[in-house]
C-alpha cells in the first residue's frame, strides 16, 4: 500500500471551503496536493500559501489558487510532512530544504497538521540529521559554533555543489549525540549568528496523521 498517499489524502478532510491553507513540501504533501487539486476541480474554493517554489509550481499545475502574505489576513490551516515525529508531536523537518518557509507558515497557521507515514515515528528525535539553514557568509565559522554545541555538521551538497534553499542559503545537516532536550537546542541554535532557522518544530503540530498497525489513518492531537 502507498502509505504516503493514505496519510497525505486524509489531511484534505480538514480543508473547508473558503480556507487559506499553508501547503507543505515533500513526497507526502505531493498526495495532499493532488487530492486538493481534484477537490478544487470539483468546486472547493481555497487559497494556498506554498512553502516552497516546488510546491508553488505543482499547485499551479493543479490549478490550486495561490496567494501571497499581502493578500491574506490569516492562515486557517497548514499541512506539511516531517522527517521525524516523536510521541509529543515534536518534529524534525527540512529534509527537502524548505524548513524556513515551512516554519514561518506553520507558526502563522491557526492549525498545523502533520502527515507522516509510520517510518517517521520515533521515540526520541535525532536519528535523522537535523537540517540547519545558514547564510553562506562565514559558513565555516557557523559550522564551528555548531560543533561547539555538540553537533557534527555536514554541508548539504547537490552534484558536488552546496545545496541552496529557496532563500539562497546553505543547509548544514547536523547529527547531535542526544536530542533529549530539543526545545533548548532549538533556542541555542538560533542564537548562533549566521543560523537562519533550524528544523526542530517543537510544540507546533496540532494534529498528526499517520497509520495504525492495520494501515488505517489514525489521528493524534497535541496533548
Ligand atoms: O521538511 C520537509 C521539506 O523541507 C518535508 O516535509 C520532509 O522532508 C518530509 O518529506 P517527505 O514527505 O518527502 O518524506
Amino acid at each position: 500500500m502507498n502509505e504516503k498517499k493514505a496519510v497525505g489524502e486524509k489531511a484534505t478532510e480538514f480543508v473547508k471551503d473558503g480556507m487559506v491553507v499553508g501547503l507543505g513540501t515533500g513526497s507526502t504533501m505531493f498526495y495532499t496536493l493532488l487530492k486538493l487539486g481534484q477537490l478544487v476541480k470539483e468546486g472547493l474554493s481555497i487559497q494556498g500559501i506554498p512553502t516552497s517554489i516546488q510546491t508553488a509550481e505543482l499547485a499551479k499545475e493543479l490549478n490550486i489558487p495561490l496567494a501571497g502574505f499581502k493578500e491574506i489576513e490569516k492562515i486557517d490551516l497548514a499541512i506539511d510532512g516531517a522527517d521525524e515525529v516523536d510521541e509529543n508531536l515534536n518534529l524534525i523537518k527540512g529534509g527537502g530544504g524548505a524548513l524556513l518557509r515551512e516554519k514561518i507558515i506553520a507558526k502563522a497557521a491557526n492549525q498545523f497538521i502533520v502527515v507522516a507515514d509510520p517510518s517517521k515515528m520515533v521515540k526520541t528525535l535525532g536519528s535523522f540529521p537535523l537540517p540547519v539553514e545558514i547564510v553562506p557568509f562565514g559558513a565555516e565559522m557557523t559550522e564551528k559554533h555548531l560543533r561547539e554545541l555538540g553537533g557534527s555538521p555536514a554541508l548539504r551538497r547537490v552534484n558536488g555543489e552546496p545545496f541552496r534553499t529557496d532563500n539562497g542559503h546553505f543547509i548544514l545537516d547536523c547529527i547531535f549525540p542526544s536530542l533529549a532536550q530539543p526545545q533548548e537546542l532549538e533556542v541555542s541554535l538560533n542564537k548562533i549568528p549566521g543560523v537562519v532557522e533550524n528544523g526542530l518544530f517543537i510544540g507546533m503540530a496540532d494534529v498528526l496523521i499517520t497509520l495504525n498497525s492495520d494501515h488505517q489513518p489514525i489521528l493524534y492531537r497535541k496533548k
